[in-house]
């Protein structure tokens, strides 16, 4: 974590670019696992089907994919510069690519949380997101439809956000809701379930998982209401392969949950075709955008779970996905963005040109 928070100019080449690497340790190794995800032999990597995995395998690739998430050996700076003329910054191609690409259309934000909003921190409870990021995102509800799709429960991630007058899509989409009035605390309107009946199961894997790790020092699980995450982030690398074994010798009893990892946790949610790519399908549906070439879905996310989106709006040929990642790592998003600070810039610059002097916006009235 230590230099994650290190924020580099947009348009990053030479020093900025070899500046980045100290932020960036083992970026190849997560190239190297998305590699060889795609031969299948790791699964969970971007090109996977989310899938649990064999009881009679090791842990080794559950413990290989972590350790991808918090890289530890620096790659060549050919290759950082290569991936970000790949994935230019969301920032740099602004006016040039992103605006262009928005001219007469509406455009729809979606947006992660943990990693994107906030940055991520050792403690998941407290992950907060600035006063600043909050303002932005309420500057971008009152010009765009806007939601947040995340893994947390909807509760936990509005009680983060504070505000109600944008579509939460949490559990990894498995409970969506809609805008509430302005002006009001309460959670948001129910709009689709589509993992209700896994509730109980979810809440016994629960118990059984707090009980089966409880020995282990750092370990931590999440109830994210239709699924789980155990944090690895505050455990003993040591540990890391035996913890992972007490997850899979659970999940062994839950044949209907399956397992996915993030970063530095893994996460347990029911087996039904159903990620953030399927919330976002949805909440353009929802919003009467389905199949419409005059509107542009914009998606911020940094994590592996964020890749079925960024491929919904690859599929859709004109929607903008940014991954928010320091590090090279292989993605189905078009831009980059290095953190949630850049996160910010962007969003203060979606809603600048929309309320720029040429747009026909009734940006003064609000
Ligand atoms: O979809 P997201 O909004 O990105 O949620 C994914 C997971 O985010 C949280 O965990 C991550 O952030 C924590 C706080 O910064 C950090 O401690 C942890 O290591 C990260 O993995 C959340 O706590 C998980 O439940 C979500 O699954």
């Amino acid at each position: 974590m230590a230099n994650q928070d290190v924020v580099f100019p947009p348009d990053m080449g030479g020093i900025g670019a070899a500046r980045a690497l100290f932020a960036c340790r083992g970026a190849a190794s997560t190239l190297r696992s998305a590699h060889l995800g795609r031969q299948g032999l790791i699964p969970g990597t971007v090109d996977d089907e989310y899938r649990a995995p064999r009881p009679s395998t090791s842990s080794s690739w559950v413990v290989e994919a972590i350790r991808a998430s918090s890289p530890a050996r620096s790659p060549a700076v050919e290759e950082h510069a290569a991936w970000t003329r790949r994935h230019p910054s969301a920032l740099g191609s602004f006016d040039q690519q992103i605006a262009s690409a928005a001219e007469g259309k509406q455009v729809v934000v979606f947006m992660d949380y943990d990693g994107t909003l906030a940055p991520i921190v050792a403690d998941p409870d407290m992950a907060f997101m600035s006063n600043e990021m909050r303002e932005a995102v309420r500057d971008v509800t009152k010009h765009f439809p806007a939601a947040i799709v995340t893994g947390r429960s909807v509760d936990k991630v509005h009680s983060f956000v504070g505000l109600s007058e944008l579509y939460y899509a949490g559990s990894h989409g498995m409970d969506i809701k809609g805008p509430t009035s302005k002006d009001t605390t309460a959670a948001a309107v129910l709009l689709l379930q589509p993992a209700r009946e896994f509730l109980p199961v979810i809440a016994e894997a629960y118990e059984a998982l707090v009980e089966k790790t409880k020995g282990t020092p750092g370990a931590r699980v999440e109830n994210n209401k239709f699924c789980l995450s155990v944090h690895f982030r505050c455990v003993d690398e040591n540990r890391w392969s035996p913890l992972a074994e007490q997850v899979k010798a659970v999940l062994r009893d839950y044949p209907d949950l399956k397992l996915t990892e993030g970063r530095k946790v893994l996460e347990i949610r029911p087996s039904i075709m159903w990620d953030k790519g399927k919330a976002v399908e949805f909440l353009l549906q929802t919003l009467g955008f389905d199949g419409r070439s005059d509107v542009l879905p914009v998606y911020l996310g940094d994590d592996r779970t964020d890749e079925d989106a960024f491929k919904v709006l690859g599929k859709r040929d004109h929607g903008v996905g940014i991954l928010v990642s320091k590090c090279p790592r292989e993605t189905n998003a078009s831009y980059s963005l290095q953190d949630p600070t850049e996160v910010l810039e962007f969003l203060l610059r979606l809603v600048q040109w929309k309320c720029r002097p040429s747009s026909s916006a009734m940006c003064a009235r609000v």
